[in-house]
């Protein structure tokens, strides 16, 4: 299917999908705090404003207090002009929290114009597909890190879902389900789609090229390879090096496209892509 002009015209605001990130940024709104589901690598315990990396805020915020948080951040002259996207991004499963799609119906009343961006590990995605077209989100990341369910369970140590909790191969192949078929919901709506993989050394590189294959198949527009952040069960392992990093990007680049820009960002992020103003200003 062609990219409709309107479609375009989105992409090029959105730093974190190819669009001109020197010029756009993005402001991330940490309303999300829980989460369905365990991945190993994942640690959201630690409050370190000089901490820049994903699951990390300083502080959770209300829809309410989240607004209040946008209207300053779109009247600063120092953000306001370069801010094209809120998106919500944790610090847990934004489809997991109902202030998520309370916070992106008070900011579409109030800012129309400002792209809806949602980051998500998918399993709620079929579930939740109504809500996201209602709201007229517009981009979508899923994180998909494995298509056999057996490199899943070494990945996630469980999923809890419609009431259940669920272990090993069994939760990784139910969250693997929801993803494929939300990421193919998600293209037939038409939500501009990347797909995060974060990278695990040993557990699943040979997942990566598989992947890439599948969600170009479904209808992704990116795909974003992420290194691995030694933490909690993967604390031990090494961390693939930017070179590493580069090459897998390279070999997967003629099936879909791939992101290079991405720096990983707290759930708080506010400005050009691998900024914090927020930090810099605790004003904003
Ligand atoms: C902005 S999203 C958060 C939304 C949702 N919770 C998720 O995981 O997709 C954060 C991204 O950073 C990834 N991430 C979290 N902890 C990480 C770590 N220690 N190393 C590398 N990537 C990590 C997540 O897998 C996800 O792709
Ligand atoms: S889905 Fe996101 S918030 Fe939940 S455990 Fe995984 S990385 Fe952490």
């Amino acid at each position: 299917m062609a990219t409709s002009c309107k479609k375009m015209e989105k992409i090029q605001g959105h730093p974190c999908f190819g669009g001109n990130h020197h010029k756009n940024g993005r402001m991330h709104l940490a309303v999300a705090p829980k989460c369905n589901i365990k991945c190993g690598y994942c640690t959201r315990k630690h409050d370190c404003a000089n901490e820049s990396r994903p699951g990390v805020t300083s502080r959770l915020l209300t829809p309410a207090e989240a607004m209040v948080k946008v209207r300053e951040v779109m009247a600063s002259p120092i953000t306001g002009p370069m801010i094209k996207v809120v998106g919500i991004a944790g610090p847990g499963d934004p489809l997991f929290n109902e202030e998520t799609f309370e916070t992106f119906r008070m900011v579409g009343e109030e800012f129309p114009h400002l792209i809806k961006c949602l980051s998500t590990n998918g399993l709620l995605l079929p579930d939740r597909m109504a809500q996201l077209k209602e709201i007229g989100l517009h981009s979508l990341t899923v994180t998909l890190n494995a298509l056999d369910p057996k490199v899943g369970a070494k990945i996630y140590s469980h999923v809890y879902y419609e009431g259940k909790r669920y272990s090993g191969e069994e939760a990784a192949a139910l969250l693997l389900m929801n993803q494929l078929e939300g990421i193919a919901q998600a293209a037939e709506l038409g939500l501009t789609i990347k797909i995060n993989t974060v990278l695990i050394p040993g557990v699943n590189d040979d997942q990566i090229p598989l992947i890439s294959q599948k969600v170009k198949e479904l209808g992704a527009f990116v795909m974003n390879i992420m290194p691995l952040i030694p933490n909690a069960d993967f604390a031990h392992v090494v961390p693939p090096s930017p070179e590493q990093i580069d090459v897998l990007r390279k070999a997967n680049e003629k099936v879909i496209g791939q992101f290079a820009h991405c720096k990983q960002c707290r759930s708080d992020a506010i400005g050009l892509i691998g900024e914090n103003l927020q930090l810099e200003n605790p004003k904003l």
